[in-house]
């Protein structure tokens, strides 16, 4: 027999998700689950499925340890059922699922993911995440300035800088002379050398003072109108790149599904503010 479990759709910056509400842990959210939610045509559709889960069931001792911090855990996969650490974009749909819920404090609160407990508080319409502190990709070797080529159709290879924000980033400073929206982000970019471990991969152009623009192919999806954790990785690269000092400074990220804000903190975190709708409830039946 099947069973019926409750299902929310929502977006932020039109990067949307399922979220299935496992409140009392009844199921799992495997790969093949998540691929069937998230399939546009037989399932609810989505960029990536989200399990609203008790941090304190976790079956991973890391993640039950955020307990202490956040009573609800983000358990994320991508659309193709792959597991990813973090979504900056997901978690602010997640907090205002809980929100309007009654499932934690309006005023703000922690959710635990798979890289960390992330907080969140509420801003009019806006969530704004303290999305914790970012790093070079390879920490080992302290890789900094062009530590990647990146090859798209049509176009010589782009110099490419790799960011963790919990997930793997490679960044992509488009020259002036390329048509960002031209792009051909249809396949994965093919990235040198290899990352083993997939990455999301952001193209970026400057706007004007403290402004970008992006698009992003995500690791695990394909091309999709917004990421929040990649919107921090391109505004923290155009920081570097640029040789801002200015720590504090607010960074304005233009994304095909809308505008969010980072802040590169002085204490070394990055904070995401951007919008989260609730668009419809459900029932889905599991198989
Ligand atoms: N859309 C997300 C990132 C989702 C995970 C990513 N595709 C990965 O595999 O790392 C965001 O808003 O950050």
């Amino acid at each position: 027999m099947s069973r019926t479990v409750r299902f929310t759709k929502g977006h932020g910056t039109r990067n949307d998700f399922v979220l299935v509400d496992d409140r009392d842990d009844e199921f799992a959210l495997t790969a093949s689950l998540a691929a069937m939610l998230a399939d546009r045509r037989s399932g609810i559709g989505g960029d990536g499925v989200i399990r609203v889960a008790r941090t304190s069931e976790a079956a991973d001792t890391e993640i039950r340890a955020q307990a202490v911090d956040a009573e609800w855990f983000m358990d994320y996969r991508n659309a193709d059922g792959s597991v990813a650490e973090m979504c900056g974009n997901g978690v602010r749909v997640f907090a205002s699922y809980l929100r309007r819920e009654g499932l934690a404090s309006a005023a703000g609160f922690g959710v635990a993911t798979r890289s960390g407990t992330k907080f969140v508080r509420f801003a009019g319409e806006n969530v704004v995440v303290d999305m914790g502190p970012w790093r070079y990709e390879d920490a080992e070797t302290g890789a900094s300035g062009i530590d990647a080529l990146v090859h798209v159709p049509d176009h010589e290879p782009f110099s490419a800088l790799r960011l963790n924000l919990g997930n793997p980033h490679t960044v992509v400073a488009v020259p002036p002379t390329v048509d960002l929206e031209t792009l051909d982000l249809s396949k994965a970019p093919v990235i040198n050398p290899h990352p083993t471990s997939g990455t999301n991969v952001e193209f970026v152009q400057p706007l004007g003072p403290g402004h970008i623009r992006m698009r992003v192919h995500e690791r695990g999806v394909g091309e999709t109108e917004s990421c929040g954790t990649g919107i921090c990785a391109a505004a923290i690269a155009t920081h570097l790149w640029a040789g801002d000092l200015d720590r504090d400074k607010p960074w304005t990220v233009d994304v095909p599904g809308g505008r969010l804000q980072v802040r590169l903190l002085a204490n070394g975190h990055v904070e995401l503010t951007g919008p989260a709708v609730l668009v419809a409830d459900g029932t889905v039946a599991l198989p």
